[in-house]
């Protein structure tokens, strides 16, 4: 039998597959067939307009919406943010870098260190 995998495994594994789709789409998508080579098409501008828009829409859901609302427009912000970093090319090695190098330091530490 083997073991289901927990919601962080099963997130990293659909990204895993998203990435896939989205560097295939990049690479030989069609525009006329595929939202993610429409998008890139336009480049890095249209990606941050739909990101932008997402965002808004997340925030809306997060404040008065269901929680499957929430589940739903958090989705739309995660692919709309890959397209993006896709269209800026950049890896998504350097967002788990700051991530990492954010770990075991204070949000609030680091925003007074800011000030200083
Ligand atoms: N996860 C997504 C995903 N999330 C959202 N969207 C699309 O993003 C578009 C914009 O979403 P909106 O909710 O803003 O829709 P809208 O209001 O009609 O948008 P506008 O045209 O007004 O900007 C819609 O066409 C959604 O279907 C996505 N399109 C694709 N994916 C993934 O990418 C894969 C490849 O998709 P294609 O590139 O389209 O083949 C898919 O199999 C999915 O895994």
């Amino acid at each position: 039998m083997t073991t289901p995998l927990g919601p962080l495994a099963r997130l990293a594994a659909a990204l895993e597959h998203l990435s896939g789709t989205i560097d295939a789409r990049a690479l030989e998508g069609d525009a006329g067939t595929s939202w993610t080579a429409r998008l890139l098409a336009k480049g890095p501008d249209a990606a941050a307009g739909k990101i932008a828009e997402e965002g808004n829409e997340l925030a809306e859901a997060v404040i008065r919406e269901s929680d499957d609302n929430v589940a739903s427009e958090a989705a739309d912000v995660i692919y709309h943010l890959m397209v993006g970093l896709r269209a800026r090319g950049v890896p998504l090695d350097a967002v788990a870098a700051k991530l990492e190098a954010r770990q075991g330091t204070s949000g609030l530490a680091e925003k007074a260190a800011r000030k200083e």
